[in-house]
């Protein structure tokens, strides 16, 4: 598996300074957080890192070869990316939906195999959506809509996954369900870079954060080197308790 690597990376956000410029390494086994309030590059920073958006200034790599140099294929065999918004202007059902996953790894105009329609079945299982395969996805709630974007990407089966608030719309246990299976992903191999809004889940199921400023700021590294919680404060601008629950820190806002 090819590490992701972003190298004297700066986001190009409109009219802000190129503050500390993102040099870091996703290496397979890890699980990424990303952290930082609204409007701080969280969502662009994804989009750069799966080639989609150029940086201001530096790279992003996969093994020793920069986004720039792969054809879009071998990009997509590669990374995975759940969106944080979607559009369904197209009317597909779910299991169509899934299968576009399978879609780097055929040929142009080649068809679905059996194997890929199993595997795309397989995903929308564990995704726990398969009840819903003949659905058009336009008519599922916001959470099914969610674990399929999920499933499409398992159909996929990147080894690394960018995921834009994975846990959006989801309730309690398929929030949990989720991050479940990012772990399993990561266990196998794979590598995870996921922003979040949820410190607490971000501090209970990743090993790795990025923190990202507004002003452009940032720092990265292990998690529990990073969640402290007078940066995280500053981060949100919010002041907060700590408390520690079940081996882990759980932050609360303070109430005034
Ligand atoms: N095309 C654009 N033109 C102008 N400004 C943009 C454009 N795209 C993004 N921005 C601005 O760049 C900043 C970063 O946006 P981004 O979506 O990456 O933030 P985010 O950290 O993901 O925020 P959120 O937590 O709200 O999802 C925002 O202030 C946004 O308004």
């Amino acid at each position: 598996m090819n590490p992701l690597r972003a190298k004297q990376l700066v986001i190009d956000i409109p009219d802000r300074a190129d503050g500390q410029p993102l040099d870091f390494t996703v290496e397979p086994g890890q699980v990424w957080g990303v952290l930082g309030p609204n409007g701080a590059g969280k969502t662009t920073l994804l989009h750069i890192l799966a080639g989609l958006r150029a940086p201001r200034k530096g790279t992003v790599q996969l093994g020793e070869h920069s986004l720039s140099e792969l054809k879009r294929r071998q990009i997509s065999q590669q990374l995975g990316l759940v969106f944080q918004d979607r559009q369904d202007g197209f009317p597909a059902t779910v299991l169509e939906t899934a299968l576009i996953g399978r879609h780097p790894w055929l040929s142009p105009w080649q068809m679905e195999t059996g194997e890929d329609e199993r595997i795309a079945r397989h995903a929308l299982e564990k995704l726990d959506v398969a009840h819903l395969s003949d659905r058009l996805v336009n008519t599922l709630s916001g959470g099914e809509r969610q674990r399929v974007a999920i499933a499409t990407v398992l159909t996929q089966a990147p080894d690394t996954w960018l995921l834009d608030e994975p846990t959006n719309h989801l309730d309690l246990h398929h929030q949990v369900a989720v991050l479940q299976l990012l772990t399993e992903q990561a266990r196998s191999g794979r590598s995870v870079f996921m922003c979040l809004h949820d410190l607490n889940l971000a501090a209970r199921w990743c090993d790795h954060l990025l923190l990202l400023f507004p002003n452009g700021d940032a720092c990265w590294g292990p998690a529990e080197r990073m969640l402290v919680p007078a940066a995280l404060e500053r981060l949100y601008n919010q002041e907060l308790l700590t408390v520690e629950v079940d081996g882990a820190p759980l932050f609360v806002p303070v109430k005034r």
